[in-house]
């Protein structure tokens, strides 16, 4: 199964951020990290395809146009993981997973239950499950919103910086997940701002520019200094270490 955006175009009411944004088909099974600089349009693609914004042309899941789709139909197929998680929710944490499971339907009480512990045991927080979400702090509330997106089992999960709030030893547990799921048959697509993270991690990079596609493919290939001074405006180079990992250096901000 394949996502395949075709002149997808989405925004706000006054503002148009991404315009017939066509991307070459992204294989289930891959890690896709989706880059750019602030304001470049990455969460506004994520939320265009998840529903939580208006959006025309299509992004077809296998045979599925995700566009146009209802709620429900959508979340079984996505999960969405939100740059911001709201504040003041009064639930456990177990309480939300629940919550997304049932938002999503199909599972009756039991089930949902044992998803919720596995989706927990996965990110290894099922200690945190009895916990209230407005007591935990930003990084475990980071790591119980990756689990709500996991929980449904979705095709495909997208991730809006979902190591933004992680020490370094939980952003790498956070990206092996998301390197195993893929590996089960999901396509992940992940912004990440750390393009260390993205280099080392991902199969696959997408980088938007002022709400376009400004390059797509192997870390190896997009990740480099026209790319670094272009479209971050840094001076920086990738290359490889001696363990055949590609790292990213940054020098500093191009004048
Ligand atoms: N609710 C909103 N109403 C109107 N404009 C918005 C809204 N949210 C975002 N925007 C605008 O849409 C554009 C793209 O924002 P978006 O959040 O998609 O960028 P991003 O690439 O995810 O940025 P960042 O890396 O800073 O999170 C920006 O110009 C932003 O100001």
């Amino acid at each position: 199964m394949e996502l395949r955006i075709d002149t997808l175009a989405c925004g706000y009411r006054r503002r148009p951020v991404i315009r017939n944004l066509t991307v070459a088909p992204l294989a289930q099974g891959k890690v896709v990290a989706l880059l750019g600089p602030n304001a470049a349009g990455k969460s506004t693609l994520l939320k265009g395809l998840a529903g939580l914004l208006p959006a025309t042309g299509s992004a077809r899941l296998g045979e599925t146009d995700l566009i146009g789709l209802a709620p429900r139909a959508r979340a079984k197929l996505l999960g969405f993981m939100p740059q911001v998680i709201p504040d003041g929710v009064e639930l456990t944490v177990f309480e939300s997973l629940i919550a997304s499971l049932q938002a999503i339907g199909a599972v009756n009480g039991a089930q949902a239950a044992d998803r919720a512990a596995a989706a927990l045991s996965r990110i290894d927080i099922l200690p945190l499950a009895m916990r209230k979400l407005s007591d935990l702090s930003g990084g475990q509330k980071q790591l119980v919103s990756f689990a709500q997106a996991i929980a449904g089992n979705p095709a495909l999960l997208c991730l809006d910086e979902p190591t933004s709030a992680l020490d370094p030893r939980h952003q790498l547990s956070v990206m092996a997940r998301a390197r195993q799921l893929a590996a089960e048959g999901a396509l992940v697509i992940i912004v990440l701002h750390d393009l260390a993270l993205a280099a080392r991690w991902a199969d696959e990079i997408l980088v938007l520019k002022d709400g376009a596609l400004y390059a797509q493919g192997a870390p190896a290939a997009v990740i480099d200094s026209r790319m670094l001074a272009e479209v971050y405006s840094v001076d920086g180079h990738a290359e490889r270490n001696a363990a055949g990992h590609l790292t990213v250096h940054l020098n500093g901000a191009v004048l």
